[in-house]
């Protein structure tokens, strides 16, 4: 199937267009049913054989800058003061003292309530924007469980939204989803997306959280991340990192072939953050390999790409400092977070 317009599609046109002007429940649930299977075993297969690729050294220090570049640093405990936000801003923009070629994080990643303050500690190099600033993400939408009303939750995006987030990554809601509901889902991501626009007429980007761990399948992993691109999501996400398991290179694999379909189909990218769980460099490195072999190198950037992390980062500065230095600095070399 080819779309006619497919790069200026709103979000439901997206829907619209791919249902063959039918947006119903009806054409929705046979469109999500109608997708092939996942063969687990195939999937799991193809993600083991790709996290035995090794890189070259010369390709190290690019991949370890790539990680920071495309970090959405993160802290969502209940316990966040505006000082923790500010010690995490103070990390994302300076990660490395000792160095300063080191690059920027792409993102701090805070819940609603934070985001004034977020945007405070950041000043100028928020308003900056684009790929020398760095965005305010907030979690929104009853984040992590998602229960709550759908007024509940867009005036917890619209809060966020005006309070200066750049990025709201919104949960869907799993009970519904699982019950069939798939319509619930939908409309509430279409909703959500409209929560995002801002006063002049542009829109905080939206990360949708499929929060896999809780999708019991594979095929569910595919059906909601269709759903989630139908609906107007532009990145997928695979967790909160409140759920085990979180991030997994399996189900991350599989979003990007959904992704990489989506983009055969329509032209139009959408982005992947997988979030929860991912700490050490080696294994970053292999979502990295993924991506390049399944939708390519182009996506590697911080509008296509993010690892969702709150610990990640001091992992990748000691690497990059032994990369540099030839040794592991101390203990106390990087703070945690
Ligand atoms: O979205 C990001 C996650 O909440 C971070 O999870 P993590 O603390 O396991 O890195």
């Amino acid at each position: 199937m080819t779309l006619d317009h497919p790069v200026a599609l709103a979000p439901a046109d997206r829907a619209v267009q791919l249902l063959g002007g039918d947006l119903t429940e009806k054409a929705l649930r046979l469109h999500l049913d109608g997708l092939s299977g996942v063969d687990a075993v195939g999937l799991e297969q193809r993600a083991a054989g790709l996290s035995t690729r090794s890189i070259k050294t010369s390709s190290k220090a690019w991949a370890l800058d790539t990680i920071i570049r495309t970090c959405d640093l993160t802290s969502l405990e209940g316990a966040d003061t505006p000082g923790t936000i500010r010690s995490l801003v103070a990390k994302a923009v300076t990660p490395d003292a000792t160095d300063p070629e080191t690059p920027r994080v792409a993102a701090v990643c805070v819940y609603g309530d934070m985001v004034p303050y977020a945007v405070e500690a950041l000043g100028s190099l928020h308003a900056a924007g684009g790929e020398s600033g760095i965005q305010v993400a907030a979690v929104a939408t009853a984040f992590p469980s998602g229960r709550a009303s759908l007024a509940i939750k867009l005036a917890d995006t619209r809060e966020a939204v005006a309070a200066g987030a750049d990025e709201i990554d919104m949960v869907i809601d799993r009970g519904a989803f699982l019950a069939g509901s798939f319509a619930v889902v939908f409309d509430q991501i279409v909703a959500v997306k409209e929560a995002c626009r801002r006063t002049d007429g542009t829109y905080a980007h939206l990360k949708v959280i499929l929060e896999t761990g809780e999708l019991q399948t594979y095929d569910n992993v595919k059906r909601a991340s269709w759903l989630a691109i139908l609906a107007g999501a532009d990145f997928i996400k695979t967790s909160t990192g409140k759920v085990s398991p979180a991030a997994t290179l399996p189900v991350t694999l599989l979003m990007l072939e959904v992704i990489r379909d989506w983009h055969r189909l329509t032209g139009e990218k959408i982005g992947m953050k997988p979030a929860g769980g991912i700490r050490a460099s080696k294994d970053a490195v292999r979502y990295l390999v993924t991506v390049a072999e399944t939708v390519g190198e182009e996506w590697l950037t911080p509008q296509l790409w993010r690892f969702g992390a709150s610990s990640l980062l001091n992992d990748v500065l000691l690497q990059r400092q032994k990369l540099r230095t030839g040794h592991y600095s101390g203990p106390d070399y990087v703070t945690v977070n």
